[in-house]
C-alpha cells in the first residue's frame, strides 16, 4: 500500500466473490472493492468520483463514455471483462490517460467452436431435421443438407477468434480465406488466404463475422455486400449485431438469396419478441453466449484479476486497446 491508501476499485460487472478473495487476497488491504448503489446512470456517476480502477460492465447504463470519464477525476485504469469494448469510449479514456484493457483471447476457443457448430448445423439442416421429426414427419429426401467440408469459408476479422476459426474450418477440409485490417505472414495465417473484403464476400459459401465493432465496422455487411454473397450462402455472426445491417439481412433471407444465418448477436439485445428473425426459417438464433463456457469464464476472471494486481503493483497490464501505456499511473488525489 502507498501513502495514498488502498486503491479504490469499482466493480461494475458482478465478480465471483470467492475468485476475488483468492486472487486479490494476497494484496492484503492494498485494494478496496466497491459496487455502485444501483445499476443505473446516476449511481455510476456518483461512484466514479472516488474510483481509481474500474472493472467494467456490458450494460449501456454503465458505459464509460465521455460524460462518465469527466465524472472520474481519479480514474487510472479500466478493465473490461470481455473482448468487445464497444460500449465504452476508448478515445475519451485515452485523452484522460486511462488505459482500457479487454480480455483478448480468453473466449477464442469457445467462440470459434460456436461458429463451426452453427455453420455445421445450418449446412446439415439440423434444426429443420429436428423440427420435422418432432412434428411427426420423416423427410429423408426433402432437406437437402450440404457437407461443410469442401465449401469456401470467408472469415471477417482475424483476431484470436478468427485465427482459431480458420484452424477449425480448415480441419474439416474447407477452403478458408479471411479479411482483416492487415494480412498475416504465412506462419500466422493458419492456412487461410488473405482476400479483399468484397472479393471475400463474393467468394464465400459461408461468411463468418468475428470482427470488432467500431465506427469503422458498423454496418460493414450491408445490403450491397449481402447481395454480392453467392446465392444460397450462409452468414454466421458471432461478433456484434452492429456489424451487419439487420434489416437488410432479414430482407436477403426473406427473398431467399441467403441459404441461412446463424446469429449470436443482434442490433438490439435481448432480441425483441416480435423481431422478424424469430419467425424466419433457416435461421439459428442464440442469446449472445458463443463465448460463455465455464472454461472461458475461468480464464476471464483470472485475466481480470491478474491485470488488477499488475496495475496495483506497477507492472504492465495485458490487453490495452486504446493506445495508452500499459503501466498504470496513480493520480494525485484532489
Ligand atoms: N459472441 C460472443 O460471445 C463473443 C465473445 C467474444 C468476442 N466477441 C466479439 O468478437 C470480436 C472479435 O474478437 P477477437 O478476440 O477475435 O479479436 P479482436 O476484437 O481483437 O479483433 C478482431 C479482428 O478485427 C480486426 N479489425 C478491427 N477493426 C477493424 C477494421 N476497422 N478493419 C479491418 N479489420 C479490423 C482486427 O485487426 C482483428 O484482426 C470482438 O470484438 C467481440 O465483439 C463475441
Ligand atoms: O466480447 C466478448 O467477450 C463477448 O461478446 C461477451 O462480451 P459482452 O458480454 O460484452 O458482449
Amino acid at each position: 500500500m502507498t501513502e495514498q491508501g488502498p486503491w479504490r476499485l469499482l466493480a461494475l460487472a458482478p465478480l465471483p466473490e470467492d475468485a476475488v478473495r483468492a486472487m486479490l487476497g494476497p494484496l492484503g488491504e492494498a485494494v478496496t472493492v466497491a459496487v455502485p448503489a444501483a445499476r443505473e446512470r446516476g449511481a455510476l456517476l456518483d461512484a466514479l468520483a472516488e474510483a481509481e480502477i474500474v472493472v467494467g460492465d456490458w450494460t449501456a447504463a454503465l458505459a464509460l463514455d465521455a460524460e462518465a470519464v469527466r465524472a472520474a477525476p481519479r480514474l487510472a485504469f479500466v478493465q473490461q471483462p470481455s473482448v468487445g469494448v464497444d460500449g465504452h469510449d476508448p478515445d475519451a479514456l485515452a485523452a484522460a490517460g486511462v488505459p482500457l484493457a479487454n480480455t483478448a483471447g480468453v473466449s477464442a476457443a469457445g467462440v470459434a467452436e460456436w461458429c463451426l457448430a452453427s455453420a455445421l448445423a445450418l449446412s446439415r439442416k439440423l434444426p429443420e431435421a429436428d423440427a420435422a421429426v418432432r412434428a411427426g414427419e420423416w423427410p429423408q429426401l426433402g432437406l437437402r443438407p450440404r457437407e461443410l467440408g469442401g465449401l469456401r469459408v470467408g472469415i471477417v476479422g482475424f483476431g484470436p477468434i478468427g485465427a482459431r476459426a480458420a484452424e477449425l474450418f480448415g480441419a474439416l477440409g474447407c477452403a478458408v480465406s479471411y479479411w482483416s485490417r492487415r494480412a498475416r505472414p504465412p506462419e500466422e495465417s493458419r492456412g487461410a488466404e488473405y482476400l479483399g473484403l468484397d472479393e471475400l464476400v463474393a467468394a464465400s459459401d459461408v461468411l463468418v463475422l468475428v470482427i470488432a465493432l467500431s465506427e469503422e465496422t458498423r454496418g460493414l455487411i450491408g445490403a450491397e455486400r449481402l447481395a454480392r454473397m453467392p446465392a444460397g450462402a450462409l452468414l454466421v455472426n458471432a461478433a456484434r449485431g452492429g456489424v451487419v445491417d439487420q434489416a437488410a439481412l432479414v430482407a436477403a433471407l426473406e427473398r431467399g438469396h441467403l441459404g441461412g444465418a446463424a446469429l449470436d448477436v443482434f442490433a438490439t439485445e435481448p432480441l425483441p419478441p416480435d423481431d422478424p428473425l424469430r419467425s424466419l426459417p433457416h435461421v439459428l438464433l442464440s442469446p449472445h453466449v458463443a463465448g460463455s463456457t465455464p472454461q472461458s469464464t475461468t480464464r476471464l476472471v483470472a485475466r481480470v484479476l491478474d491485470n488488477v494486481r499488475a496495475a496495483v503493483e506497477g507492472r504492465p497490464v495485458e490487453g490495452v486497446v486504446n493506445g495508452v501505456s500499459p503501466v498504470v499511473v496513480r493520480r494525485a488525489p484532489g
